[in-house]
């Protein structure tokens, strides 16, 4: 496979060919069976605390669209939830489908939401970089919001912040979903989605895989489907 992407040749099923880990025992994303999840009483409310001037660039990068922080001082942090020490926010990104249909990665009880949006954040309590942390079991933290397709014009969103309005999730041991599929994250699914309009995924899929000098192609889809859970336990708040 040439590099990695979402297409027959060079999609999820060809990443173990470069990518060993893409077999190992925390894969993400999951399906999250919630008859199969246990409530743990030690887990904390999540403690989201972000400052809108940390924002520094939006950008396409091949794979995804996504605003890239400023990570350098502990200006956008997540503390709580069942995370020990403050994770510093680094960007957040979209995952979408070819349709309103599908286009999640984490799934419940096998449901496709249309997309999902991924807050990345890395442990600088522990770590000096993203990099090192992203190699660390505890390194990073993830939090994923559903996107789910409505017909209408979304009502009452509060365009500062992409959260839904409860903060309630499940969490499991996990990883990227994208090369290099590190195992270093501790996901953080919210079980709220927020809605968005059909027209706004559709600008998702409107958007280039291919480089300004080259025969333009869209990306259409961006998700890995849900990986085997290997014994690993799904909690909830
Ligand atoms: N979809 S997801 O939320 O799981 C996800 C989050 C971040 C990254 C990332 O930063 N990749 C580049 C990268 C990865 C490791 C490094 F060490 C350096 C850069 C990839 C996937
Ligand atoms: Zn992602």
């Amino acid at each position: 496979m040439l590099h990695w992407g979402y297409d027959e040749h060079n999609g999820p099923a060809h990443w173990k060919e470069v990518f060993p880990v893409a077999n190992g025992d925390r894969q993400s994303p999951i399906d999250i069976k919630t008859e199969e999840t246990k409530y743990d009483p030690s887990l904390r409310p999540l403690n989201p605390s972000y400052d809108p001037a940390s924002a520094k660039i939006i950008l396409n990068n091949g794979h995804s669209t996504s605003v890239e922080f400023d990570d350098t001082v502990n200006k956008s942090v997540l503390t709580g939830g069942p995370l020990s020490g403050t994770y510093r926010l680094r960007q957040i990104h979209f995952h979408w489908g070819s349709n309103d249909e599908a286009g999640s990665e984490h799934t419940v009880d096998g449901m496709k939401y249309a997309a999902e949006l991924h807050v990345v954040h890395w442990n600088a309590e522990k770590y000096s970089s993203f990099v090192e942390a992203a190699s660390q079991s505890d390194g990073l933290a993830v939090m994923a919001v559903f996107l789910k397709g409505k017909k209408a014009l979304f009502t009452n969103f509060d365009p500062s912040c992409l959260l839904p309005k409860s903060l309630d999730y499940w969490t499991y041991f996990g990883s990227l979903t994208v090369p290099p599929l590190l195992e270093s994250v501790i996901w953080i699914v919210l079980r709220e989605p927020i809605s968005v309009c059909s027209e706004q995924l559709a600008k998702f899929r409107s958007l280039l895989s291919t480089a300004e000098d080259e025969v333009a192609c869209c990306l259409l889809r961006n998700f890995r489907p849900p990986q085997p859970l290997r014994g690993r336990e799904v909690r909830r708040n």
